[in-house]
């Protein structure tokens, strides 16, 4: 019987958001994109709790509004008594959207109004240094707005009190618990959020700077049809002791496919280039021959195997900042590479792939033609691997890695865990 049911605005993000209540034990699947038959449902009302992937977070704001009301049909409809709708942790969005208007839009389809009181946002994620206080959020030792995020190609974000950033997106009120109010317990959270909803202010940005805020949060807000965050108040609550059933490993060839610009992206390229077979994706080359630029990689990557089975290949499109292209169209391209690539290997025999990036693994797992995920045992804080069948009926395993997520070695050593 599914009890949450999660939105995400990105591929990636719902996979983390799917880790995190892995974590507490929950049966966990990840829908990639709305589903398009009703058979696309099978099986997912026994899990406790179902994500449907969206690629909303910088799409129009109308064709945002229109998938979330739909996926919300979609998991009400499986019995979610609760939807969390899931943004970056790093509030990525634009000041006419996405994530004002997602909300305003769930609530509107919620036949329970969110009685109970403000609706609470809560991006902080401490496991990956994401903090809250006083409404302004923090990226490890700094302000949102001096983070690398200040520099994103599609959401920069030059503000770091979140108040101010959602207040452009809504037009409902928007207020703050603050942090001496979270300390003070579960009891005075959800009385301040009550007093908020009673005050027709609609969000509460919740201050959370450790993991036992979130589960005060976690616990404040058990009850509510409504929540929005990162993923790390869906981890806040109870771990079951008994665990979900472990997701097959399917052996097979391995390969990295890195599209992600971020920082811990480039670091973990860093790292794998000194372990690994590797190829920086010659963005000359494809726009000139795309096809025969991807038959090239293939016919390395099985040489690779073929000296060494078990060893990873890495694809990467970025070692360094300064290869990221001005060019419109050079981020589609790099998908399409990409996401052909991931065709072709997986054609050799690749079955345990590591994706990088939210628009990369949209791309790719779109390509594969894989329509949903189980999670598995986790792999850091915001990731998983998964196990998924393609539209060849294939197995495959996969990482859907956020681009700022894992540790150095991710792209080395994540295939221990399986
Ligand atoms: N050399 C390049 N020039 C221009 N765009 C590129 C280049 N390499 C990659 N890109 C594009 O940059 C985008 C990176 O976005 P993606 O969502 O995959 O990573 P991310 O933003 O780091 O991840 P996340 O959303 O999980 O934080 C993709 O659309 C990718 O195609
Ligand atoms: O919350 C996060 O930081 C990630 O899941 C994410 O959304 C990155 O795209």
């Amino acid at each position: 019987m599914v009890t949450y049911g999660g939105i995400a605005d990105d591929f990636t993000g719902a996979t983390d958001l799917a880790a995190a209540w892995r974590s507490r034990g929950l049966r966990t699947a990840v829908v990639l994109g709305l589903p398009e038959n009703a058979t696309d449902l099978d099986g997912l009302a026994d899990h406790d709790a179902v994500v449907i992937a969206l690629k909303i977070r910088t799409a129009p704001v109308a064709e945002a509004v229109d998938v979330t009301r739909r996926a919300a049909t979609i998991l009400r409809g499986l019995g979610a008594a609760q939807l969390y709708s899931k943004y970056c942790s790093t509030f990525d969005s634009t000041p006419t959207g996405n994530i004002g208007p997602v909300l305003d839009a769930l609530g509107e389809g919620d036949s329970t109004g969110q009685a109970r009181g403000a609706v609470v946002v809560v991006p902080a994620f401490p496991a990956a240094g994401r903090t809250v206080y006083q409404g302004h959020l923090f990226v490890g030792e700094q302000l949102l707005e001096h983070s690398p995020m200040r520099h994103h190609p599609l959401t920069p974000m030059t503000r770091s009190h979140l108040p101010t950033l959602l207040e452009p997106q809504t037009a409902r009120p928007v207020g703050l618990v603050p942090w001496a109010t979270v300390q003070a317990g579960a009891g005075a959270v959800r009385s301040e959020l009550d007093r908020l909803g009673a005050d027709d202010v609609r969000y509460a940005v919740v201050d959370a700077l450790t993991e036992e805020d979130l589960t005060t949060i976690a616990a404040a807000t058990e009850e509510d049809s409504l929540v929005s965050g990162g993923s790390g108040l869906a981890a806040g609550l109870a771990r079951r002791a008994e665990q979900p059933t472990a997701i097959p490993a399917v052996p097979g060839r391995r390969a990295v496919l890195a599209g992600s610009a971020s920082a811990a992206t480039r670091g973990q390229v860093a790292e794998a280039r000194a372990h690994l077979p590797h190829q920086r994706l010659n963005l000359d080359a494809l726009r000139a021959d795309l096809t025969g630029e991807v038959e090239w990689l293939r016919a390395w990557a099985r040489e690779c195997w073929q000296s060494e089975p078990d060893r990873p290949v890495l694809v990467y499109a970025v070692g360094d900042l300064t290869d990221v292209e001005d060019d419109p169209g050079a981020a589609a391209l790099v998908e399409e590479a990409l996401a052909r690539c991931a065709v072709a290997f997986t054609a050799d025999g690749a079955r345990q792939l590591v994706l990088a990036g939210g628009e990369t693994s949209g791309a790719v797992a779109t390509a594969l033609g894989v329509p949903a995920l189980t999670l598995g045992a986790p792999l850091g804080p915001g990731l998983a691997w998964a196990h998924g069948v393609d539209r060849d009926g294939t197995d495959l395993n996969l990482v859907l890695k956020s681009g700022n997520f894992g540790t150095p070695t991710l792209f080395v050593d994540a295939w221990e865990a399986l």
